[in-house]
């Protein structure tokens, strides 16, 4: 059904223009084509009831697009490497071919222009995985690269680094041999040429450090797929060198006063958060020479000269229209901004579906429990029961009653999963997930095992900081110790793997063996009953007086209504 109606949901198109119209013109017709590209969108969602995504929906920024892809030469479409396809917008890439010259002459560079499908964010698949995306766009003719612009920074800061250790060596170098020619030392020259050697191997240390840094996911690898050349991750100067290669013959194409274009132009273009920004940082910041960064005719827009012979034109992110799976999918691709977010539970359904469950527990030292087949649980883990653990480890609570915080959790556990902390890779068609993304877990938590497990669960006034006993022991210095009483309660509390369960420390009266009402265990739900229901009134009012005196018998003398405090009505007041 998507499959036939794809032709429907295209980029809008400029309309063909010359440089004797005016701009009013010009104006009118840009508007009157992309009203009707906006109406043929709302009849495929009002007739058709297809969900879109939110698409971008401004003309202004198509404007820029349309610009932006009339300048270049080779339009580079960057992609999140997670999910390459959700990014990938393949009308792009028939429009790259229809695009008309830049000065407005009709079959200036027509059908001249190049695509290259950027994968980036690629230090987040395994060289397994990068191969299997490899075979596919071979498969469909898509030419890509996978690059990794976040360790691309990594290498360079690592040189900076390394240039910056050494250049201070060298000043004290030369002020120790200043002071040594001072006092007429001889051993100078000695000294600083062992000197000169620490600092060769430094060097070599902080290159061997980066060259890990470069492929985490796969630095030991040296399988088949690791040698696949269709499946490296460049280099930033390998990237330019591909630029280069795929680029068209500049002789199809003019520039402003009707000249042959000298320097090639790339246009990178792509959905906002795919590492636009940091792709081009991480080009620029391979030059030595600094990059003159100059705002382009139309203001949002801009080249950058990175090059005598190479200019780089800059998109702002965009939204193209494609068919939504759910709203669930896209805030986990990081379309919809996580912070707005009003229904959290589908969203993280999906994390909870996608991870399993053993690495949510390891990445978050937490042990998550389902539900009891009697409570409705089905032996799996559901979106709620990750949240209450996940809240009750951290401390998060609602504000009255005191229940965990489940929409606080899904906010960092979305961005978690947004910023890739909670690794999850789409396959190409045909791969099952689980099957793709089984190195990715083993990796998980294979780094999770030294991790300290979460030590974070503080209730009440003056409560110890709980961590199970193992770690105690292991990692005194960052842990506090806890007494006798509080030892006790972590017994319980913490589940005998040592990891966190899903139960709250309750301050004061806990004493060994003792049975704990569920308003005492639970004092921060005093308001739900033991099967579940919500209590309320004066049911409520004997649980929260439970919880806060810890005694049963004492309980009725604290019973009293709130004192309603004076209000003050403001005026008097400044
Ligand atoms: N792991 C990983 N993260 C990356 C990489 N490149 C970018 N990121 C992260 O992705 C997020 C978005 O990166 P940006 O460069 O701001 O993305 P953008 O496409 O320019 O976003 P807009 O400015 O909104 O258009 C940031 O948190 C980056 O740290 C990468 O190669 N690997």
């Amino acid at each position: 059904m998507h499959d036939e109606n794809k032709q429907r949901l295209q980029v809008p198109r400029r309309p063909p223009w010359t440089k004797n119209m005016t701009v009013a013109q010009l104006d009118r017709q840009e508007k009157d084509a992309f009203l009707d590209w906006r109406r043929g969108l709302a009849e495929l969602q009002e007739q058709d009831s297809f969900l879109l995504t939110p698409f971008e929906r401004n003309l202004e920024v198509w404007r820029q697009l349309w610009r932006v892809l009339e300048r270049s030469h080779l339009v580079v479409q960057i992609v999140d490497a997670r999910n390459p396809l959700r990014f990938r917008c393949e009308d792009l890439e028939s429009y790259v071919q229809d695009v008309e010259g830049a000065e407005g002459e009709q079959g200036t560079g027509k059908g001249k222009r190049r695509s290259l499908l950027l994968i980036n964010k690629a230090d987040l698949l395994t060289a397994k995985q990068r191969r299997g995306w490899a075979d596919y766009f071979d498969s469909v003719g898509v030419q890509y690269a996978f690059f990794s612009a976040a360790n691309a920074a990594a290498l360079q800061q690592a040189r900076r680094d390394a240039e910056a250790a050494e250049e201070a060596e060298q000043e004290i170098l030369d002020r120790a041999a200043e002071l040594e020619e001072d006092n007429l030392h001889e051993a100078a020259s000695s000294e600083s040429s062992s000197d000169d050697e620490g600092s060769t191997s430094e060097e070599e240390d902080s290159s061997d450090e980066s060259e890990h840094f470069m492929l985490p996911l796969s630095s030991e690898d040296d399988s088949e797929d690791a040698r696949d050349p269709r499946a490296k991750v460049l280099s930033v100067l390998e990237l330019e060198d591909l630029f280069v290669r795929v680029a068209p013959d500049l002789s199809n194409f003019t520039e402003s006063a009707g000249q042959q274009a000298t320097k090639l132009v790339i246009g990178l273009v792509g959905y906002p958060n795919v590492g636009k920004s940091s792709t081009i940082n991480s080009l620029i910041g391979e030059k030595k020479v600094s990059v003159s960064s100059t705002p382009g005719k139309t203001k949002h827009f801009q080249t950058i000269q990175l090059s005598p012979t190479m200019v780089l034109c800059d998109c702002p992110g965009l939204v193209f229209p494609q068919f939504a799976t759910t709203r669930a999918d896209l805030v986990c691709d990081g379309v919809l901004p996580i912070d707005q977010l009003r229904e959290h539970t589908g969203p993280t359904a999906l994390v909870v579906k996608r991870i399993p469950k053993e690495v949510l527990e390891a990445t978050y030292g937490l042990s998550i429990r389902n539900k009891a087949a009697d409570e409705g649980g089905n032996g799996t883990i559901t979106a709620e029961d990750f949240l209450i653990t996940y809240a009750i480890a951290r401390g998060f609570t609602r504000a009255g009653q005191g229940n965990p915080d489940e929409a606080r959790a899904a906010r960092f556990i979305l961005k978690d999963y947004v910023n890739a902390k909670l690794l999850f890779c789409n396959p190409p068609p045909g791969i099952s997930e689980e099957a793709f993304n089984e190195e990715t877990w083993d990796l998980a938590l294979k780094r999770a095992e030294g991790k300290k497990r979460a030590p974070v669960t503080r209730v009440g006034k003056g409560a110890d900081t709980f961590v199970p006993a193992n770690i105690q022991q292991s990692d005194s210095s960052v842990i506090k110790v806890t007494g006798h009483k509080s030892h006790t309660v972590d017994q319980d509390f913490f589940a005998n793997d040592g990891t966190l369960a899903a139960r709250p420390f309750t301050q004061g009266s806990a004493r060994n063996g003792q049975e704990f009402t569920r308003s005492k265990l639970y004092p921060h739900q005093n308001a739900v009953a033991d099967d579940g229901t919500p209590l309320n009134g004066r049911r409520a009012r004997v649980a929260a007086v439970l919880a806060n005196t810890g005694d049963v018998g004492t309980g009725k003398k604290h019973h009293k209504k709130i004192k309603r405090v004076k209000q003050r009505s403001g005026r008097g007041y400044d």
